[in-house]
């Protein structure tokens, strides 16, 4: 070991031990597969449920496509929904006016999270705890911006999400 001229308490390098990148949140989800495997599960329960079925009955066949490539931007993945699905702007159109209530907002986060188990999403308690707060934020500005009158800020970028605290481990191994 050479010590760094000017400071000889220095060693010449550092040893940083190895640990290993932290995933995105789109890449420990599975990919944009997993995510439209999610939504499409989802959707399928959704138009079952009395509370939600007269919301989405007339939704575009691509619509759990589309919310896939929403997700995927936001957990980290290709930024896919801004380069061709119009970005924040449509999603925020695709909500305003339709008034949605807070009943309705609970069954959906509440639908979703059931669809992450029957799809098989990792079930480690960082992850889910992503998804889960991201759920809960993004549906109440979908509430928000659906309620009469919002005029929601049509430049925003698509939202990031990320890992929450503590921070992202590798699993025992
Ligand atoms: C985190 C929460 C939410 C996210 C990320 C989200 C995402 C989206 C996106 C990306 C679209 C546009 C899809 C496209 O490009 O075609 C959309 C449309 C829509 N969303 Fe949401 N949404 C959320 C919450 C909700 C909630 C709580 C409701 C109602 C209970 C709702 C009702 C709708 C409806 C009715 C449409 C239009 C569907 C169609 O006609 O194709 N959303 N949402």
């Amino acid at each position: 070991m050479v010590a760094r001229p000017g400071r000889p308490w220095l060693p010449d390098r550092v040893i940083v031990p190895e640990t290993p990148p932290t995933p995105t949140l789109y890449d420990w989800a599975g990919g944009h597969e997993a995510l439209v495997e999610l939504l499409t599960v989802f959707y399928r329960h959704v138009l079952e449920d009395p509370l939600l079925e007269p919301v989405f009955r007339g939704m575009a066949p691509d619509h759990p496509k589309h919310v896939a490539v929403w997700l995927g931007e936001v957990f980290g993945g290709p930024a896919e929904y801004s380069a061709n699905h119009g970005g924040h702007a449509h999603m925020v159109g695709r909500h305003r006016g339709r008034g949605i209530t807070e009943a309705q907002r609970r069954r959906w986060v509440t639908l979703l999270l059931d669809a992450a188990d029957e799809a098989g999403l990792p079930a480690d308690p960082e992850f889910r705890a992503a998804f889960a707060g991201y759920l809960e934020w993004g549906s109440r500005l979908a509430v928000v911006f659906s309620a009469p009158g919002a005029e929601p800020d049509p430049h925003e970028p698509v939202p990031r999400w990320d890992w929450p605290m503590p921070p992202w481990q590798p699993p025992p191994a």
